[in-house]
């Protein structure tokens, strides 16, 4: 199992009162499968990949990413994530930024990245850009770097939130072909989206209402 998920609560205070988001979610997510999380917006998908992904905490549950709880971010090499807010680094390329996940990793340190940079830009339509920094590009620019960044260590898990929110219909498709075959490569795939095409490459969906999940 490579993700899990068991009886997760968030609820967060508000001037108002508190909002209890997540109400019991379970789910796992197995090697090689991509699974896509719909639910209305507000419905509390955003809060739930940063739980996942050890960036919060749950008020209760639990969070496992291959058997090991999640009590800080794990290493980008077992679990990577594309956040809505994307969190790439300003002071690197947008190649640096994609290679950081194998410069960062002990065991893959010294390993030639050029190539594999290259050939995720390209097949990404972003070719040409590695030398800019991302406040030198588009948003949807932005989001394709933290796309390749969050693939290119071939993580055991790979979260991603909204990844073609910010893309045309001439990126998307490329964007999510490069989702489907990290989990064809064994990666354990979960993406919030409202995208048609995200769910129709998915193996099955999520449904987050109510703080819980069902599935469609
Ligand atoms: N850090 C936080 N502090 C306070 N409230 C939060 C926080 N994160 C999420 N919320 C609240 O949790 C609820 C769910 O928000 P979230 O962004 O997870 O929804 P979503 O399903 O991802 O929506 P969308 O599809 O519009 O992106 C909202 O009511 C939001 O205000």
């Amino acid at each position: 199992m490579s993700l899990r998920a068991e009886d997760v609560h968030r609820s967060f205070d508000h001037p108002s009162g508190a909002v209890h988001v997540l109400r019991g979610v379970d789910l796992a997510v197995e090697p090689g499968e991509l699974v896509t999380l719909s639910g209305p917006s507000g419905s509390g998908k955003s809060a739930l990949i940063t739980l996942l992904c050890g960036f919060d905490q749950p008020d209760r549950g639990t969070v496992a990413v291959c058997g090991r709880s999640l009590a800080t971010p794990p290493a980008w090499r077992l679990c990577a994530v594309l956040p809505q807010a994307l969190g790439l680094s300003g002071e690197l390329t947008l190649a640096e930024n994609i290679a950081l996940p194998l410069r960062l990793d002990p065991e893959r340190r010294g390993e030639p990245v050029a190539d594999a940079v290259a050939g995720l830009m390209a097949e990404l339509g972003i070719d040409g850009l590695g030398d800019r920094y991302p406040a030198e590009v588009s948003f949807g620019q932005q989001q394709r770097t933290a796309l390749a960044r969050a693939v290119i260590a071939g993580p055991k898990v790979l979260l991603a939130d909204e990844p073609t929110a910010h893309l045309d219909h001439h990126s998307a498709p490329a964007a999510v072909r490069v989702l489907r075959r990290a989990a064809d490569a064994g990666s354990a795939v979960l993406i919030a989206t409202h995208h048609d095409l995200v769910h129709e490459a998915a193996d099955r969906t999520l449904v987050l209402e109510a703080g819980r999940i069902s599935v469609e």
